[in-house]
């Protein structure tokens, strides 16, 4: 059984690479010392897609991304970025991709704009057609909410103007691909809106591939295109939100009233239930509410089953489930 649940995990896999991939991965290994972080990961971005790597602490995202991006090398496996090898990326490689890093703290004594502008530069001679390089760098402080910080030193900023120079940072090369690594800790909730928007936009307008780890799973949902949940050194789910939230057994909520009595009932296909109800009580029926299994709920579960000690049945069992 455990075998046919592997090889039907191999079949979507090999099914599932898309001809049009920013990200490969097959069989990512990475040890520390003789701690093994990751046991054979896959993955895939298409071009375009907005990715969410989520995982509990220390499952080894951040480990993933940096191998990703060139920074780290691993211990095994076939990683294919943008189309090279990012253990052999060169400068023009480089400049396809941004990056936003968990919290640099150095430039202290830049100016925002001097930075931003400084690193801007270095893209310049990479400009390709359709895709001129660097951004202009006061649109694209503005577009951050910095224009009033634009010529103060970063050690003057706060925690959350600092993030969005990170940001800025990240993008000001126009990047094909841009890494965001848990790119909204410390945002205000106007900044995060702001920065959710501006993730979409560049998806829409310039069609760029976004690889995200977040531990704010409501960003997950609203951001990505598709999740997918690293636990105990593996892929443990790959799939959009919605499609995540139906699976592992979870059903759907209803609750409603009738004649003032209030009901509640546990289904899977809560619209069709629904639909039955009014049926049979017409505007009778009042106060109805419908909770689906959040996100949330599902990570949890994964997480649990793949951290109880045995990740490759749980990433056996989720693609059985998703068949
Ligand atoms: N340079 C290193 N040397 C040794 N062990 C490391 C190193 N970097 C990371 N690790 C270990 O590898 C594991 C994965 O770390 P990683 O930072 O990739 O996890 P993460 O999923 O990004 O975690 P978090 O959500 O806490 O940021 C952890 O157990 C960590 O202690």
């Amino acid at each position: 059984m455990a075998d046919a649940r592997a090889r039907s995990v191999a079949r979507e896999v090999a099914h599932g690479v898309p001809a049009e991939a920013a990200i490969t991965v097959r069989g990512l290994r990475m040890n520390y010392g003789t701690t093994e972080v990751l046991r054979g990961v896959d993955l895939t971005a298409r071009r375009g897609e907005v990715v969410a790597l989520l995982g509990p602490n220390g499952a080894g995202k951040t480990t993933t991304v940096e191998i990703l991006e060139g920074f780290r090398a691993r211990s095994a496996g076939e990683v294919d970025v943008l189309g090279t090898d990012p253990a052999r990326g060169d400068e023009r490689w480089r400049s396809r991709i941004g990056v936003v890093m968990q919290s640099w703290r150095d430039h202290a004594a830049w100016k925002v704009r001097d930075l931003v502008d400084h690193f801007g530069r270095f893209h310049a001679p990479y400009a390709e057609p359709g895709r001129p390089r660097p951004y202009d760098t006061d649109e694209l402080l503005a577009s951050l909410g910095l224009e009033e910080q634009s010529h103060k030193r970063l050690r003057t900023l706060s925690g959350g103007q600092r993030r969005r120079v990170d940001v800025a940072l990240g993008l000001v090369g126009r990047p094909e691909l841009l890494f965001l690594d848990e790119p909204t800790t410390g945002l205000d909730p106007q900044a995060r809106r702001d920065f959710h928007e501006l993730v979409h936009r560049l998806t829409d307008e310039d069609d760029t591939t976004v690889l995200l780890t977040t531990h704010d799973l409501a960003e997950a949902e609203k951001l990505a295109d598709r999740v997918l949940i690293l636990a105990g050194g593996r892929i443990v789910a790959d799939g959009s939100a919605d499609r995540l939230s139906s699976l592992v057994g979870m059903q759907s909520e209803v609750t409603w009233s009738v004649g003032g009595v209030r009901h509640v009932h546990a289904t899977d296909n809560p619209a069709r239930y629904v639909a039955g109800l009014y049926r049979e009580h017409g505007d009778a029926v009042t106060d109805l509410k419908v909770l689906r299994p959040s996100l949330e709920e599902v990570y949890l579960d994964l997480v649990q089953r793949s951290e109880s000690g045995d990740a490759d049945r749980a990433a056996a069992e989720f693609a059985e489930e998703i068949r």
